[in-house]
């Protein structure tokens, strides 16, 4: 019996998928063998010795602890694309929401209610100071080309807006999905010079943290407006609360508030509710119980963000998954405890990923925990484990 720890609430369709005769599923499950979360955070988590893999039903990660995760042999899993539609939707709706004054004209009827007012009066009379741009005909600047930034910018193109997208990883993937429309920049400061809205996709990492800070706004056009469907740590709220305050940035949407940036001018405040559709939540659940599953039961690993994928269909009785450094040596050493001990091997694959490396051996006959023991005690193994078909 295989037992999961939800860290946080999963979508049923996702849970469905882990069949019960085989999976414990709850919230308290102690020595878990996966995790399923989503945005909590893990930073804190102590991993217990049976834990083998996190699966994170969404697209950040920077709640994880990944580099303690690696070290331990844990994979972290996570499901690129799964709620993408869902925020290049809200990416459209901030778009609007910034610029045509709904949330304020909103509270304004609302408020004329409240006071007795004759509402079709007022609402006549009171609408001039609701005034907002349209979409069309302005330059928008995507900042991140991945699953959400491209549809981003591609949509964006369909409401007659010039488009301007910056990735300097962009995947062949993403470059094949990228409407012709878009143009793309080879710098931030082409976006930040030239864009009416920005709108950010990035992942929140050292590098990332704190971009959009006072050097960069003051590159901006006057009244720009700014769009973070991404991390709040990927703004320097101080730097924009000035810039909300002078005018500068004329609208921030943000979907990350928090007590301070929360007091800022012409801050438009979304609670976290990018990937809350409840098609996202179950596409982002059973790919993410999807990749567990597989993983557990037969050492595949797909979508991982910290080990290479590797799928390897069985071939053998004894399946071997050793987690490693990447370190010169490492399969020589691994082969030869398999020829020491007479094991013979059908198929094997390496696979890297900067420091780490995975290889799964399929030997032919029923290997016994003293040869995984050998490796686990080899230079620069992290976790063996041994499964039987
Ligand atoms: N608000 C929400 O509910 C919600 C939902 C999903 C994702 N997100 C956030 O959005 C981020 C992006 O999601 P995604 O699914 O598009 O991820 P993704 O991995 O598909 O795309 C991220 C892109 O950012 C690019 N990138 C990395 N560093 C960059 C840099 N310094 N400058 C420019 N580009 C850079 C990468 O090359 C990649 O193409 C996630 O990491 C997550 O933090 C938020
Ligand atoms: O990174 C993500 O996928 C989003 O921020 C969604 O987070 P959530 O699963 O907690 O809604």
């Amino acid at each position: 019996m295989f037992r999961i720890k939800t860290l946080n609430k999963i979508s049923p369709a996702g849970l469905s998928v882990l069949d019960q005769t085989r999976y414990s599923i709850s919230g308290d499950v102690e020595n878990e063998d996966g995790i399923l979360v989503r945005s909590a955070d893990m930073h804190d988590y102590q991993f217990p010795d049976s834990l083998r893999a996190v699966a994170r039903a969404g697209a950040g990660t920077n709640n994880i602890p990944i580099d303690r995760c690696s070290e331990a042999g844990i994979v972290v899993f996570n499901t690129p694309g799964a709620n993408a539609n869902a925020v290049k939707e809200l990416a459209v709706c901030g778009m609007l929401l910034a610029s045509r004054k709904i949330t304020e004209g909103n509270a304004w009827v609302k408020a004329q209610l409240a006071e007795g007012a004759d509402l079709e009066k007022v609402v006549e009379k009171g609408k001039s100071q609701f005034v907002g741009p349209e979409l069309s005909g302005k330059m928008l600047g995507v900042i991140g080309l991945g699953a959400i930034g491209v549809q981003v910018a591609n949509i964006a193109t369909k409401l007659g807006m010039t488009v301007f997208g910056y990735d300097p990883f962009l995947s062949v993937d993403a470059a094949l999905s990228l409407s012709r429309l878009v143009h793309r920049a080879m710098d931030l400061d082409t976006i930040y010079k030239n864009c009416d809205y920005i709108s950010i996709h990035v992942p929140q990492t050292p590098e990332t943290k704190g971009m959009i800070n006072e050097g960069a706004i003051h590159m901006m056009k006057g009244g720009v407006r700014i769009l973070n469907l991404a991390r709040g740590g990927l703004v320097n709220d101080d730097d924009m609360l000035a810039a909300l305050e002078s005018g500068k940035v004329a609208a921030y949407v943000t979907d990350f508030p928090n007590n301070k940036i929360l007091q800022g001018k012409n801050v438009i405040a979304i609670p976290h509710l990018g990937a809350s559709t409840p098609e996202s939540e179950e596409n982002c659940a059973v790919m993410a119980a999807q990749e567990l599953r597989d993983y557990l039961e037969n050492g595949n690993i797909k979508n991982s963000v910290n080990l290479p994928t590797l799928v390897q269909e069985w071939s053998g009785v004894s399946r071997l998954c050793i987690i490693h450094r990447n370190i010169p040596g490492a399969i020589a050493n691994i082969t030869g405890v398999l020829s020491k001990d007479g094991v013979n091997v059908e198929n094997m694959t390496n696979k890297s990923k900067k420091d780490y490396a995975y290889t799964i051996v399929d030997v032919g006959s029923r290997v016994n925990d003293q040869v995984a023991d050998e490796i686990r005690a080899l230079e620069g193994v992290l976790r063996v484990r041994l499964l039987n078909h």
